[in-house]
C-alpha cells in the first residue's frame, strides 16, 4: 500500500454504535466495525437487511441517529453533525455505472480533476485508464461499451480524485456470472495495487469471498458477525450466518462431550470445544464438504436427489426421516436415484447449535 493512504491510526474506518434510517424509523442499529489501511470489507446479507444505508450514511447521504463514524482517526458523522459527502475523500461506485452518456470514457475519467492543469490531467486519465485495461477505448462513449467496461470506466472515475475509501453498492449485478467474477478479482487487483480501502455491498456470498478480507453478514438491520471468510464459512457465529454463508444443513444430534456428537451419522469429533452439558439436543451444521465417500464405512445413505454440475455432482442423501444430507463428490463417483452410498463424516470444524 502506498504511505499516501496511511494516517497515525490503527483503522482506516471505524464505525461506533451507528444507527440511521428514515422518516419511518431505524433501519439499522448497533452497528460496530473497523477496517485496516488498504482493506476491503463487505456488507453481506438478503435484500432489505439495510447494507446500502450503512453505505449510505458512510457517503454522508444519511443523517446519524446515534454512534458515530470515523475515517483515519477524524469524525465525519455524528448525530446533528455530518461532514458533507464532497469533503469526505469518499469515492463511490453503483451498479448502473452512472456515467455521463455525453461524455466520452477520457471525459468520464477526468471529470472530477478540474483542479488540475490540461496536461496533468491528461497524464492522470491515460495513467487510470492503463489501470482499467481501457486505454484503446478513450475516445470511445459510454453505450459504445459492454456492461465490464462501463464498470470499469466508472471504478476509474472514483479512483481519480486519489479517494481514501471507495464504496461499491452491487457494482458487478448487472453483469453475467463469469464477466463478474473475473471483474471482481481484477477490481481487487487494483485496489490492493494503490492500498486503497474499500467496502462492497453484496448479496453474493462468492462474490463477498473472492474479493474482501472482511466480511460483515448482516440481517433486519443488524451485524451478526464481522470476520474473515474462512471463519465466517467454517466458524460461523450463529445458525443465520451457517445457514447464509455457504451450503449446508442441519442434522439432529446429541453432545456427547465438549468436542463429540452423536447423531445418524456416527459419533462426530470436532477440533473445538462447546460447554454444553452431556445430552444437550443440537442441531449439526453439515456442509457438502463434509461428507466423504467411503467403500469400508458402515453408514450407508440412500441418495434422493442428484444435481450433475460438470466436474462436481451435489447429491442430497437420506438416512432417516429426520437425518437428510448434501454432499459434492466428483462427478466420475456416480451413483443412480435410490442408490445406498456408504459414506463417512470427515468434518475438522464441528459446529453446532443447541436445539
Ligand atoms: N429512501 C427510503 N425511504 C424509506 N425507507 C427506505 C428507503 N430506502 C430503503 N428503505 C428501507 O430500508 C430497509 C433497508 O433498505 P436497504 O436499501 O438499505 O437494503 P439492502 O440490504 O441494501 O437491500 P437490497 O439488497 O435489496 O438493495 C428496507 O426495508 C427499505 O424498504
Amino acid at each position: 500500500m502506498t504511505d499516501k493512504h496511511r494516517g497515525d491510526n490503527a483503522w482506516l474506518l471505524e464505525v461506533d454504535d451507528l444507527a440511521c434510517g428514515y422518516d419511518n424509523g431505524a433501519v439499522v442499529k448497533s452497528i460496530h466495525f473497523a477496517l485496516g489501511h488498504g482493506d476491503i470489507g463487505c456488507l453481506l446479507g438478503p435484500s432489505g437487511c439495510g447494507k446500502s444505508t450503512i453505505l449510505r450514511a458512510l457517503a454522508g447521504f444519511l443523517p446519524l441517529s446515534a454512534g458515530e463514524i470515523r475515517l483515519d482517526g477524524r469524525t465525519i458523522s455524528l448525530p446533528g453533525r455530518a461532514l458533507p459527502p464532497e469533503q469526505r475523500q469518499i469515492g463511490m461506485v453503483f451498479q448502473d455505472y452512472a456515467l455521463f452518456p455525453h461524455l466520452t470514457v477520457a471525459a468520464n475519467v477526468g471529470f472530477g480533476l478540474g483542479k488540475l492543469a490540461a496536461g496533468e490531467r491528461e497524464r492522470k486519465v491515460r495513467e487510470l485508464l492503463e489501470l482499467v485495461h481501457l486505454q484503446d477505448l478513450a475516445q470511445q462513449y459510454p453505450h459504445e461499451l459492454s456492461g465490464g467496461q462501463q464498470q470499469r470506466v466508472a471504478l476509474a472515475r472514483a479512483l481519480a480524485p486519489e479517494p481514501t475509501l471507495i464504496l461499491l453498492d452491487e457494482p458487478f449485478s448487472n453483469l453475467d456470472a463469469d464477466l463478474r467474477r473475473r471483474l471482481s478479482l481484477d477490481v481487487r487487483e487494483i485496489l490492493k495495487s494503490l492500498g486503497i480501502s474499500a467496502i462492497l455491498v453484496t448479496h453474493d456470498q462468492q462474490e463477498a469471498f473472492a474479493m474482501c478480507d472482511q466480511v460483515a453478514v448482516l440481517k433486519d438491520g443488524q451485524i451478526l458477525q464481522w470476520d474473515v471468510p474462512y471463519n465466517l464459512y467454517h466458524e460461523p457465529a450463529n445458525r443465520f450466518v451457517a445457514g447464509f454463508v455457504g451450503q449446508g444443513g442441519f442434522v439432529p444430534g446429541r453432545a456427547l462431550g465438549p468436542d463429540t456428537i452423536e447423531s445418524e451419522l456416527g459419533v462426530i469429533e470436532g477440533n473445538r470445544a462447546y460447554n454444553w452439558p452431556q445430552g444437550t439436543l443440537l442441531d449439526v451444521l453439515i456442509r457438502p464438504d463434509d461428507i466423504v465417500y467411503d467403500a469400508n464405512s458402515e453408514l450407508t445413505a440412500r441418495v434422493i436427489e442428484k444435481t450433475f454440475a460438470g466436474t462436481s455432482t451435489l447429491y442430497r442423501f437420506r438416512v432417516s426421516e429426520d437425518t437428510e444430507f448434501d454432499a459434492l463428490f466428483r462427478s466420475h463417483l456416480d451413483f443412480h436415484l435410490g442408490e445406498q452410498v456408504p459414506v463417512r463424516v470427515e468434518a475438522e470444524h464441528l459446529i453446532a447449535f443447541e436445539r
